[in-house]
């Protein structure tokens, strides 16, 4: 890890109609780390994953890419990964690689345990084993900053494990891993960094151990229900909803 960031959030709103889905979010992300994006159902979490992706534009704030020059600068697993029918697992990840450097699907499909599936078709894999692909087709090209949006869901614990000691070796390697996840055990053992997002803003972020400091919490889950608790009371006392 080191101080340099690879990616700036500067003052990113979302809305979407009346709702609003970020409000004002600054952070950045330092490269070579896992940097978890946790928060509750509806925080904002895959919104601001797909503004930092450009799948979707900010309605103000920007985003900037600070990282090294590179043909694929950011790989992304969407939070539903949708694969052409009729591609083997193999077949869809060389497509991917014809697209950046043509390099062979083997390794990839290694790195995410699923050598022995490459000649099945991605109609015929199972939901977690298509998580498991686009976990690798996000890694196609090694981009500087990986991004994974609930990498976890629909895996079963060892491969929920194995996903985030992949992220970790990914990171030790000097890839940057953003992720986010709803399972507080793995990103307490794995994050280096941790957003908390509540009601589309960011009111703490930083080390596990600061935040568990921070909040006198003993583990993450109780900095995130102490996070979401001063939320709510701070929309209560400002009756915005
Ligand atoms: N395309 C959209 N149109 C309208 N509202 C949207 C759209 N996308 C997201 N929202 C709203 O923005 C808010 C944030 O949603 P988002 O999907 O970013 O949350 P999340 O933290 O990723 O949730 P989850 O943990 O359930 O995946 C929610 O109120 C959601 O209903």
């Amino acid at each position: 890890m080191t101080d340099d960031p690879v990616l700036r959030f500067d003052g990113v709103s979302k809305s979407f109609g009346t709702v609003r889905a970020l409000s004002e979010v600054s952070a950045a992300i330092p490269s070579g780390s896992v940097v978890a994006v946790i928060g509750p159902n509806g925080s904002g979490k895959t919104t601001l994953i797909r503004i930092l992706v450009g799948d979707l534009a900010a309605t103000s704030g920007a985003v900037s890419y600070e990282g090294p020059d590179a043909d694929r600068p950011i790989g992304y697993l969407p939070q539903d990964p949708t694969f052409r029918p009729g591609f083997t697992a193999a077949e869809t990840l060389s497509f991917y690689s014809s697209l950046v450097d043509g390099s062979g699907p083997e390794p990839l499909l290694d790195r995410v345990g699923l050598g022995a599936a490459a000649d099945r078709n991605v109609e015929a894999l199972s939901g977690g084993m298509r998580q498991l692909l686009g976990i690798a087709q996000a890694t196609v090209g090694d981009p500087p900053l990986v991004v994974l949006d609930e990498p976890a869901s629909g895996l079963d614990p060892n491969m929920s494990a194995n996903v985030f000691e992949t992220a970790a070796e990914m990171a030790g390697a000097g890839t940057t891993v953003l992720l986010s996840s709803h399972d507080m055990t793995l990103v307490e053992e794995t994050a280096d960094s941790v957003l908390v997002l509540a009601r589309g803003t960011v009111p703490a972020a930083g080390t596990v151990e600061e935040l568990r400091a921070a909040f006198d919490a003993d583990s993450l889950r109780g900095v995130l229900n102490a996070v979401v608790e001063d939320t709510e009371q701070v929309a209560v006392v400002g009756g915005d909803r």
